[in-house]
């Protein structure tokens, strides 16, 4: 996605001027109409990288880390992976965004459902183990995990790890929620919280999150869309599809704020994938 010179230009010249970052992203959003997120993109490259080649990307500028990502420039509208066409349905450049359309068959959606077995309350992954009285408020659906030695399982994940460019161990085991109608999951954001208690136990062991991928497994009757909260994007659950986003710098500016809207009539049923950077060894941290 690229910007145009004049926007290059507005922005050094209010830099000349002494405007601070903070004013000229709200600048960039009110006169030229970008959502936040993508105007602090195109400022911090004008800002930090002299025009980054007036193209903005997914990943702050000057980021080192590696993403999970679709590479949707290199193919048209479908996408083929070794076991399957996969067809890009809509997609946003920062934050990044992915609709898959296809992504599992009807069969392998009804595998994984009839495969997840011990379904508990939900456990609100904010850096903190324990799900506290708050946290099942936000969440009320229920959750099961896939066992990974399911043939339906490995497949998918598989699927999942070329599809994104990313290393198998990098995926936590694959999750069920199934939420009943009346069921929500209020917005949140999926990276563990810095400064949660468990934080840096967690994030040393085993890494931070970085992307997430939502695969509908059913179609509900009424409700149940995935929505993300700061902008105004909504996403109907549809058997068979596959959300993707991520947000490399794991701050609320991901721009990554969303929820699973009450579903109304019905039952709703998703597997999600999380994905993570490798483990960061931390010296405040002593592993046993
Ligand atoms: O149910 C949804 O649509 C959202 C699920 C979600 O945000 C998650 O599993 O982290
Ligand atoms: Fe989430």
């Amino acid at each position: 996605m690229q910007f145009t010179e004049e926007v290059q230009q507005t922005l050094q010249h209010l830099k000349a001027q002494g405007k601070t970052y903070t004013q000229c992203v709200f600048l960039l959003a009110g006169e030229f109409g970008y959502s936040l997120p993508v105007a602090h993109r195109i400022t911090e490259a004008v800002w930090n990288l002299d025009g980054n080649q007036q193209e903005i990307f997914h990943i702050p500028p000057g980021s080192s880390v590696a993403c999970p990502e679709i590479d949707t420039r290199r193919h048209g509208a479908s996408i083929p992976l070794s076991d399957r066409h996969v067809r890009v349905a809509f997609e946003q450049i920062a934050p990044r965004i992915v609709l898959l359309d296809d992504f599992l068959s009807d069969q392998e959606c009804d595998a994984l459902c009839a495969s997840a077995e011990g379904f508990r309350a939900s456990v609100v992954m904010s850096g903190n183990d324990a799900a506290t009285e708050v946290d099942r408020g936000i969440r009320t659906s229920m959750s099961a995990t896939l066992p990974s030695s399911n043939i339906f399982v490995q497949k998918v994940q598989r699927r999942t790890a070329e599809l994104l460019n990313w290393p198998l161990q990098q995926c936590e085991t694959l999750q069920i929620q199934r939420y009943l109608p009346g069921d929500q999951y209020k917005p949140h954001y999926d990276y563990f919280q810095p400064g949660a208690d468990d934080f840096e136990q967690i994030v040393s062991r085993s890494g931070q999150r970085i992307g997430t991928l939502i695969m509908y497994l059913n179609t509900p009757e009424q409700g149940g869309d995935t929505y993300f909260w700061n902008l105004g994007i909504k996403i109907k659950a549809r058997k068979g599809s596959a959300l993707f986003f991520s947000y490399p710098d794991a701050t609320t500016r991901s721009g990554t704020f969303h929820g699973g809207d009450m579903v109304t009539a019905g039952e709703k049923w998703i597997a999600t994938q999380w994905l993570r950077t490798p483990p960061v060894p931390s010296t405040a941290v002593c592993d046993q």
